[in-house]
């Protein structure tokens, strides 16, 4: 699935999300999506989920414009609705795979598993990082052909996380997937990102091949991001 951002502007009220932003996303790669606080990342992906609608401008999917239905093809990885609070483990992963088609149910019991969560608590009882783990189960067991994960280590332990990280790579379906990841957590994906955009002031201020990055300029991502924002105060 190819995303496109075609002079897209959001604004909500008189504070501008993005600014006649043009981008695109391209089929089977893994994208980070860089940039300070209130830059406009989280924005970008409830556009490509079609939970928010540009002011201006085009957000289109293989050429199709994204309606506020959100598509079948994405998953979003995003914030437990209080309606599920009571719902255990299991009862959260029945429940999507009576909600979603594509979910593999046999998928996010191994993901379970590899996340060490047990399936019998309650999510309400659940600490903040296993609340972070029973996302990234979610979203990870989903066949769509859009990923969207956003700030999916915050709350984990920085312990894990690497360990975390290179599990997800078993479970994204490389070639076919479009994944995008908004994070501050940049050290920790950087090895599995194929492109980076950095957005700052809604606007797109830099866009990288990772691999071309390190060996034709010999930088990582996180020194590349502080040298084109030069505000590396705003980074976590
Ligand atoms: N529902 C909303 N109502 C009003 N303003 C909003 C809303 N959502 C986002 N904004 C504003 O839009 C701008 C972009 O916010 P967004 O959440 O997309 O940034 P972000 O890059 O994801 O930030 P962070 O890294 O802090 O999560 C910010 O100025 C923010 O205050």
């Amino acid at each position: 699935m190819v995303v496109t951002f075609d002079g897209v502007t959001k604004k909500y009220g008189k504070e501008t999300a993005l600014n006649d932003t043009s981008f695109q996303f391209q089929k089977g790669k893994i994208y980070g999506l860089l940039g300070p606080n209130g830059s406009g990342k989280s924005t970008t992906l409830k556009m490509i989920a079609g939970l928010v609608l540009p002011n201006k401008g085009t957000v289109t999917m293989n050429g199709k414009p994204v309606t506020r239905k959100m598509a079948s093809e994405v998953a979003y990885l995003t914030e437990l609705d209080m309606f599920y609070e009571a719902f255990t483990v299991e009862g959260m992963i029945r429940f999507y795979a009576s909600q979603f088609p594509d979910f593999d149910t046999g998928r996010a019991n191994e993901l379970v598993a590899f996340m060490e969560l047990d399936g019998r608590k309650k999510i309400k009882h659940l600490s903040k990082g296993n609340r972070g783990r029973l996302k990234l189960v979610l979203a990870l067991s989903r066949n769509t052909e859009v990923l969207l994960l956003d700030e999916p280590f915050s709350g984990l332990d920085p312990m894990v996380r690497d360990t975390i990280v290179k599990g997800l790579l078993s479970y994204i379906d490389f070639g076919h997937q479009t994944v995008i990841i908004a994070t501050h957590e940049i050290d920790e994906i950087e090895a599995i990102l194929d492109e980076a955009y950095i957005i700052s002031d809604g606007e797109i201020k830099g866009h990288c091949q990772v691999e071309e990055l390190r060996e034709s300029e010999g930088l990582s991502v996180l020194q590349w991001l502080k040298k084109t924002t030069k505000s590396e105060g705003k980074m976590k």
